[in-house]
């Protein structure tokens, strides 16, 4: 089922598209199929790909970075069928944080760490420093360019790893699960980061069970299950549908679960909506 309008009232039709996938069909065994025959377009709107364990959707992300390869139907990257291009190329334009640090952080200097990934794309030096240095000004951790990675907290850790990618200027960066391990003032980092990118023209693509964190910063929500897409369209319609993520085996966010309980018909992704709404109200009634 697809939307025709985003959550910021934009027809769909009015974002910049980046990736296309087409009849995308993966099995990893014959017979068994993961993913079904997919059909929508990747745009510039920070997107959530959410479902139950074993929907598919590290499998589809997998397939987004070419680290897997479809068994039927194409991923295309800028209208270019991304087999046409290698792992080392689509690595340029395609960034991956993975769901632990400790999985991608390896050099023992935090400058070093966020400076291979633009060096081996090949990006020279002193660019590579710029952009290293921008990156990490970004996840907030100017001034810690030379310590040592496994001297910070692993929240920070985090922001290392995905400074490292940032780096390398991709177009598209898709986080996995990224509040995992994260405390609040993580995820609120977390959170401002994926802003600035959107606000940069950067795509984030995340994979996440955290529905709160979904409902605060994703303007577009995509329900897998059963190998194909459940639901497609911005969070507010998305989490309205109750009915339809009981069927992912999914929970709404808690503050959308609790207005809901209530009896409001409107749908509040968090408490600072809710909050507005109360306001506004309070303040028809006392003028
Ligand atoms: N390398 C593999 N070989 C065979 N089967 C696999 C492999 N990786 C995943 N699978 C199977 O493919 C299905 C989809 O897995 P996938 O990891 O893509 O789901 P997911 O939605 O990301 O789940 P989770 O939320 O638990 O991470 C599962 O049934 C899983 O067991």
């Amino acid at each position: 089922m697809e939307m025709s309008m985003g959550h910021s009232g934009k027809n769909i039709n009015e974002y910049r598209t980046l990736m296309q996938i087409k009849d995308l069909h993966f099995s990893y065994t014959e017979g068994e199929e993961i993913l079904k025959g997919l059909n929508f377009a990747i745009d510039e709107r920070t997107t959530a790909i959410i479902g139950q364990n074993g929907a598919g959707k590290t499998t589809f992300v997998k397939l987004l970075k070419g680290l897997l390869r479809p068994t039927e139907g194409a991923v295309e990257f800028d209208g270019k069928d991304i087999r046409d291009i290698t792992v080392a190329q689509l690595a340029r334009h395609i960034g991956m944080v993975f769901q632990n640090p400790n999985d991608q952080i390896f050099k023992n200097r935090v400058l070093d760490e966020v400076m291979f990934g633009p060096l081996k794309i090949g990006m020279g030096e002193a660019a590579a420093r710029e952009k290293s240095l921008e990156a990490l000004e970004l996840v907030g951790l100017s001034g810690h360019e030379d310590k040592n990675p496994y001297d910070l907290g692993l929240s920070s850790r985090k922001l290392v790893a995905i400074a490292s990618i940032v780096a390398m200027d991709p177009k598209v960066i898709i986080f996995d699960e990224p509040t995992i391990a994260q405390d609040y003032y993580g995820k609120e980092r977390i959170k401002s980061v994926i802003r600035k990118l959107r606000s940069e023209g950067v795509t984030v693509i995340t994979i996440i069970h955290d529905m709160d964190f979904v409902a605060d910063v994703f303007e577009r929500v995509i329900v897998f299950a059963k190998g194909g897409v459940l639901l497609d369209g911005s969070a507010k319609e998305v989490f309205a549908d109750e009915t339809i993520l009981k069927e992912a085996y999914l929970e709404q966010p808690n503050v959308t679960r609790l207005c809901q309980s209530l009896g409001y018909e409107e749908v509040f992704l968090n408490a600072g909506e809710f909050v507005a709404y109360q306001r506004e109200k309070q303040n028809l009634i006392t003028n």
